[in-house]
């Protein structure tokens, strides 16, 4: 039999680390972990909160943002430190919980002078000598380097305390608070310069209660820069609660009854749907008139062909072979394949796709806030739109996740041929960061009318595609259909073969132990193929031509918006935020440049590992995005590459050891810091505890007109059925493992809006800027793009160093001349995290870098 383990509560007060605490206490302690939030109704009364506690061994009042002193900041917290005697239990504060409980005991909450944020600093703490009468939680713990994240500080009288006094009086209770036994410091000598904003000399860090069962940490024990040292701390603490509860704890634990807390982890969106079907079925309403059909396709699969290409033939030049260079079309090309200085080699370009025949795709469209989604298909012959109610699946993400499930494919043949290739077809398209927003809780503020309705999502379900290997230069040719089409796609194959054929020049191949050679003879190209971009320079010429306006965001302005955010760092209700802001450019409408035009000149000028094209519905986007924002793997690995910290390319710092000095800076790295310690948070929201991990940080990469920052946040999804232990199911057991399993696309559903474009915590951050940034759909810009393969892949970019258009904003201007003029606007989004070190200006500059490589298109 499993004996459980013993449960810790944790009160989340929306905080984006708190899943990281909860890994943290589980792989350290023999513990369960559940959680709750600080406003959850079931517990709004002192009954339902002492029932609660019962299964508790102890409590963790969790970090957030805020002030301590709000009631809507700590909500449950306040009223831990309020428990009878009867109800007492062991509490460990950390952040806003530390805050709440010295507040609680008589200390005042003040701004520290230099809020201190992904900063990490020395801990002095008592050890086990200078607290008199007993061991603390740091006894026999060594040195700890710890983050801290905090605007606020608590004084318990210590600014008064004269020079001279100070190392008798620090480790006593003060008068201020008799109760708080102060346990660790951070201290500076504030004559001795620092580059991490450090203004204040003395901050209280961890204390402990003299009488009743509670500590508390200031600085973060979860953060990845935390030294390991810091977890001997909590172990200390689990053994001291241990302890308290054997000898005084009142209340008896109870195993069973109704329990609020939840895991950290999310259900599956699966077993979402799974559980929304049952549902229904209880109800006896008959699932089929409910659930709209969706065909089931078991006998798919990836009918593959390979094609060698000539190794310069770029994936435009083969993109307009097959499609023309109209029509909607989406292709995610790594521009950066043939530039060794742009990029690292794990994101050097090995692979294209394109997606084909996008006009005749069945497209599903959502807009968020709805609970139906448009099905669209402009297929000749087989035309519809039809709106489905989604709340049957239990939301867009279910919905989505149960039409990839039914079109699962595990076979492409012929196999020998086809397995390489990333993706064999499935969803291609984009979402909005308004519908983040959507799942993380925050209700976009729309303005105007005119976006009303504008998909949030866009997926495109891609059945015929290539995939372009850049490595070995040959292109998959591929089409999901039944096994038995094999003939159907096989002559459709070679017709693009053919088609193809006779564009490029020709290549000699053969197959070597199964491995495709090539024989080039470069000579033989004609003279098309060896220009890089032939379009270039037209493009250059006719797009300033065409510029009927251009607004960049002002300069006051913009500065003026960095100080709001500054204002919402010092007031402690956020640690770091993403500020953006829109440049319009307004175009004369005309034949000779279209949008794909456009793309053609941005990916040869800003090659990128990410840059993709989509032209699907009323939405077109260009864009030359450096940053992934996750990759998964069928097998369930998973990947996450933040970008925190830009430094523009310049004569000054022109190589990346001069930029990896330049950023390696503790404003610098406590961006990427304090995004990295997110991203960890939103991958342990689904991978669970102890499986997440950091393989890079803070490393340097090249771009074409930037150096950037990255790290790699690397993650396992949960396996349906642990092979170890299906020899012990029963098939049915595993039928509904598999049925309820977790995929790539779950964590998708987890992290959105990529982290790196909101700041931390991610909620609160994000409701700040719908304030100064006023409300602005940010829309395409800082969403994602990518596909979601039938075999269970998936890749993803953040959608930066782009520009993007919405059919409803083309329009006619008339001229005095009377002369009509047809118009098109483009968005171009840039901006940049600010934090309590940054300046306006460099804020203001590093936004105009971002946004010039785009907008150099229209400049010249
Ligand atoms: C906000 C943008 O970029 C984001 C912000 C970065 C930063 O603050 O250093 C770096 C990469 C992106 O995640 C942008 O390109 O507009
Ligand atoms: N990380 C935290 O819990 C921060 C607490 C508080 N909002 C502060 O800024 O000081």
């Amino acid at each position: 039999m499993l004996i459980p383990k013993p449960l810790i509560l944790f009160i989340d007060a929306y905080d984006s680390f708190s899943n990281n605490i909860i890994s943290l206490l589980e792989t350290t302690l023999d513990v369960s972990v559940r959680t709750i939030k600080i406003d959850n109704p079931a517990l709004a009364t002192d009954a339902g909160l002492h029932e609660e506690l019962r299964h508790y061994v102890a409590v963790i009042c969790g970090p957030g943002p805020g002030h301590p002193a709000k009631e809507e900041d700590v909500g449950l917290i306040r009223r831990i430190w309020k428990l009878s005697e009867n109800e007492l239990l062991p509490v460990l504060g950390i952040c806003l919980g530390f805050q709440s409980l010295c507040l609680e005991f008589g200390a005042k909450v003040r701004r520290l002078k230099g809020p201190q944020h992904g900063i990490v600093r020395r801990i002095q703490h008592a050890g086990e000598n200078k607290v008199e009468g007993q061991q603390s939680i740091f006894h026999n713990v060594g040195e700890i380097a710890a983050t801290l994240y905090q605007s606020l500080c608590v004084d318990i009288g210590q600014d008064s305390v004269p020079n001279g006094q100070w190392e008798v009086q620090k480790w006593k209770p003060s008068t201020r608070c008799p109760d708080l036994q102060p346990l660790a410091w951070v201290e500076h000598d504030l004559s001795i310069a620092n580059d991490a904003g450090v203004e204040d000399a003395r901050v209280l860090v961890a204390v402990q209660h003299v009488s009743k069962p509670f500590w508390a940490l200031q600085y973060h024990p979860e953060s990845i820069c935390t030294n390991p040292e810091s977890t001997k701390v909590l172990e200390q603490w689990f053994f001291h609660a241990t302890c308290w509860n054997n000898l005084h704890r009142k209340r008896r634990l109870s195993f069973d009854g109704p329990i609020q807390g939840r895991t950290a982890v999310r259900e599956s969106l699966l077993s979402q749907h799974e559980k929304t079907r049952l549902e229904k079925l209880d109800g006896h309403m008959g699932l089929t008139s409910i659930v709209p059909k969706i065909h089931a396709v078991n006998d798919l699969v990836c009918h593959s062909l390979v094609v060698p290409i000539p190794a310069n033939v770029s994936v435009v030049e083969i993109s307009e072979i097959v499609q023309g260079d109209r029509g909607d079309r989406i292709v995610f090309e790594s521009s950066n394949a043939h530039e060794k200085s742009v990029g690292s080699a794990d994101v050097r370009g090995k692979y294209s796709i394109i997606g084909l025949e996008i006009d005749d795709c069945l497209r599903y469209e959502y807009t968020s806030g709805e609970n139906s989604l448009r099905s669209i298909c402009r297929k000749p012959g087989d035309q519809y739109s039809q709106i489905l109610d989604i709340d049957p699946y239990g939301g867009i993400w279910p919905f989505l996740a149960k039409h990839l499930d039914r079109r699962q494919v595990l076979n492409v043949v012929p196999a020998e041929v086809g397995k390489e290739s990333p993706f064999w077809g499935g969803f291609m398209g984009y979402t909005t960061y308004e519908l983040g927003l959507q799942s993380i809780g925050v209700i976009p503020v729309k303005t105007g009318a005119s976006n009303v309705g504008r998909p949030d999502l866009s997926f495109a379900w891609v059945t015929r595609s290539m995939v372009i290997d850049h490595v070995k230069n040959i292109i998959y040719l591929q089409e999901l259909a039944p096994n038995s089409d094999a003939s159907k796609s096989a002559s459709w194959q070679n017709r693009i073969r053919s088609l193809l054929q006779n564009a490029l020049p020709p290549v000699s191949n053969f197959l070597l132990n199964g491995t495709m050679v090539h024989i080039r003879n470069m000579a033989r190209l004609p003279a098309k193929f060896t220009q890089r971009n032939p379009f270039q320079s037209t493009l250059r010429n006719t797009s300033s031509e065409s510029v009927l306006s251009i607004t960049t965001p002002e300069d006051a302005d913009y500065e003026q918006k960095v100080h709001k955010c500054q204002e919402s760092i010092r007031s402690g209700d956020s640690y770091e935020i993403c500020l953006t802001d829109q440049t319009l450019v307004t175009l004369r409408k005309s034949r000779s440049i279209s949008s794909w035009d456009l793309y053609k000149t941005l990916r040869s000028r800003q090659p990128a590992p990410f840059a993709s094209y989509i032209r699907l519905g009323s939405a077109t986007l260009v864009s030359a995005s450096p940053e992934r924002f996750l990759k998964y793997s069928a097998e369930g690995k998973c990947e996450l590459r933040p970008m925190k910290g830009t430094v523009r390319k310049s004569a000054e710092v022109s190589t990346l050891a001069q930029a990896t000095a330049l950023l390696d800076i503790p404003k610098e790295k406590a961006e990427n810091l304090m995004i990295v310690d997110l991203v960890r948070h939103d991958l342990h929201g689904v991978c669970g505890s102890g499986n997440v991990a950091v393989p890079r940080l803070m490393v340097v990469e090249e771009y074409k007109s930037v150096f950037q920052m990255i790290s790699i946040v690397q993650g396992q999804i949960p396996q349906a059925v642990d092979p170890d232990l299906k020899w012990h199911m029963r098939e049915k057991e595993v039928e509904e493992a598999m049925r309820k399993r977790y995929t790539g696309l779950d964590v998708l559903a987890a992290s959105l809006p990529p982290g790196s474009m909101t700041g931390a915590p991610k909620k609160r951050s994000c409701e700040i800027l719908q304030e100064i940034e006023g409300g602005k759909d940010r829309s395409l810009y800082s969403g994602v793009v990518g596909y979601m393969d039938v075999a269970g892949r998936g890749d993803w970019s953040v959608t930066i160093r782009c520009m993007f258009k919405w059919d409803d904003e083309d329009g006619v201007e008339i001229f005095e001349t009377g002369e009509k003029i047809e118009t098109e606007t483009w968005h171009i989004g840039a901006g940049g995290a600010v934090t309590a070190l940054s300046t306006a200006r460099g804020e203001r500059e590093e936004m105009l870098t971002k946004l010039s490589g785009t907008l150099g298109l229209f400049r010249q």
